[in-house]
C-alpha cells in the first residue's frame, strides 16, 4: 500500500476535477466522500487529507510517500523531499499589492515571510515584515503595512478590497512530491499509481 498526501481545499477540488476529466471515476468518487474522515483507501492506496503546510511533513517523514502540495508552501519552507514534477492544477501566482497611489514600502504583511523576506533582498530593499494568519488585505486597509505579498488567482480579492498589483513575484502550480527514501523502495507501487493517474507514462 502506498500513501498519499492530500490538502483539503482547492487544490483537492483541482484534483477531483483532474481525475474525473481523465476518467478515473474509481478514485473520484471514493475521494468525494462527504464525511469528516481524514483517510481512505481506494484501489490499495491511502488518501490522507491534512493542510497544504502539513503535506511536506508527512512526506519528509516517510509516513506519506507521495503528496500534492502548492510550489508555494515548499518554496516558503525547503523539506528534504524529492520535488517530482509539476501537475496541471493550481495555477497562481505571488504579487506585491497595495492601494493605489503607494509610492513606497517599507511595512509588507505576509503569511509567506521567507518569499517576501527573499524578494526584497534581491531588490535590496529595506523592508520590515508582519507575519499574518490569512485576510492580508486587511492590513493595508487598516494602515497596518503598506503593501501585502499574497497569492493571487483570480484578482477578486484585490479588486474587491480596493487593492492593485505593483508587481509579480514568481507562478505557483501545484506540485507532485514524495519521500526521498520510498520513491526508490516502493518504486513499483509508485510508478504504478503514477502511470494510472496519468501523471507519468
Ligand atoms: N486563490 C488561491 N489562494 C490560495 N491558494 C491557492 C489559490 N489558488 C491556488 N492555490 C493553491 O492552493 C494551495 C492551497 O490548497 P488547499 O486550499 O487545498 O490547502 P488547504 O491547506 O486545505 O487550504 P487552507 O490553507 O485554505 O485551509 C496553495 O498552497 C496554492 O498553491
Ligand atoms: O485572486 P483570488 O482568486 O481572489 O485569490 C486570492 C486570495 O485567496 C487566498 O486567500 P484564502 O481564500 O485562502 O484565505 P486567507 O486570506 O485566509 O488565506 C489568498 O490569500 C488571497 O486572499
Amino acid at each position: 500500500m502506498i500513501t498519499v498526501a492530500l490538502t483539503k481545499g482547492r487544490l483537492f477540488k483541482d484534483f477531483l476535477k483532474y481525475m474525473s476529466e481523465n476518467d478515473l471515476a474509481d478514485y473520484s468518487t471514493a475521494l468525494e466522500d462527504e464525511t469528516r474522515s481524514l483517510y481512505t483507501i481506494v484501489n490499495n492506496v491511502k488518501f490522507i487529507f491534512a493542510k497544504g503546510p502539513d503535506v511536506p511533513t508527512y512526506v519528509e517523514s516517510g509516513v506519506a510517500d507521495l503528496g500534492i502540495v502548492g510550489s508555494d508552501i515548499i518554496t516558503e519552507n525547503p523539506f528534504n523531499i524529492l520535488n517530482v514534477s509539476q501537475l496541471p492544477f493550481g495555477d497562481c501566482h505571488f504579487s506585491v499589492a497595495a492601494l493605489p497611489g503607494q509610492e513606497s514600502f517599507g511595512v509588507i504583511a505576509t503569511k509567506y515571510t521567507n518569499i517576501a523576506k527573499e524578494h526584497f533582498k534581491n531588490k535590496k530593499q529595506d523592508i520590515s515584515l508582519i507575519h499574518l494568519n490569512g485576510s492580508v488585505e486587511l492590513a493595508p486597509l487598516l494602515g497596518l503595512s503598506d503593501g501585502i505579498v499574497d497569492i493571487v488567482q483570480t484578482g477578486s480579492t484585490l479588486k474587491d478590497n480596493g487593492l492593485v498589483e505593483y508587481e509579480k513575484i514568481m507562478d505557483i502550480h501545484a506540485r507532485l512530491i514524495a519521500n526521498k527514501r520510498t520513491f526508490y523502495t516502493k518504486e513499483d507501487e509508485i510508478y504504478g499509481f503514477l502511470t494510472e493517474i496519468g501523471v507519468i507514462e
